[in-house]
């Protein structure tokens, strides 16, 4: 990792089902960062379109994004850096992600339609179905060349991702 003034502040970002909660799970803790999961920022409203199948369009989720904006802006400013799932699907939600801090350095996790419907498919108790994957995968607008971070495929164990997370990151 690139020495910087200040920690990392990783978004871990992806289509439903691409291992976010599970591989920044084990960044935060490789890493000694504290940690949140996006969803937990969702207005109720939003978690009820979701699990009805409704796809969520950009009004529902710019004040998530701003939610999600502040938690990096107040691990910048109380100084512990931190990690953050969040799909961040378009470059303009990557964008505004961005001004919380300097810092902010993406993580995308990236794997085939198969691959990724089989995940889901075979995870319980979560409000994403597979059939919400052609929307996710119709916005993704996959990490740029010019954007902040680094693009992992989901083929490796969780623990081999993280560690190849924390190698590559931040990538500027
Ligand atoms: N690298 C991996 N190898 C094998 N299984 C994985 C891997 N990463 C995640 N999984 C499994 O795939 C499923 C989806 O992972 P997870 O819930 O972390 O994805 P997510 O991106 O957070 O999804 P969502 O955005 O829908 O919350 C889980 O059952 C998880 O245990
Ligand atoms: O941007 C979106 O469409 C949603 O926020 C989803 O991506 C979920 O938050 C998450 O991925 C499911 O757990």
């Amino acid at each position: 990792m690139t020495h910087s003034p200040h920690p990392p502040l990783v978004v871990v970002m992806g289509v439903a089902g691409a291992g976010k909660t599970t591989v920044a799970a084990l960044l935060a803790e490789r890493l000694g960062l504290p940690l949140a999961e996006a969803d937990e920022f969702h207005p109720a409203a939003n978690i009820a379109k979701m699990s009805a199948g409704i796809p969520l369009e950009d009004a529902d989720r710019w004040p998530w994004l701003e939610a999600v904006k502040e938690w990096l802006r107040a691990r910048h400013e109380d100084g512990t850096g931190g990690v953050v799932t969040c799909s961040a699907l378009r470059r303009a939600y990557r964008d505004l992600l961005r001004t919380a801090a300097p810092e902010v350095a993406f993580l995308h996790l990236t794997g085939s339609r198969a691959l990724l419907e089989d995940r889901i498919g075979h995870r319980e108790g979560h409000f994403m179905s597979p059939a919400m994957l052609d929307s996710q995968l119709a916005t993704l607008e996959p990490l740029g060349p010019d954007e902040p971070g680094t693009s992992l495929d989901i083929g490796p164990a969780p623990a081999a991702l993280a560690a190849a997370a924390a190698d590559r990151l931040p990538a500027r």
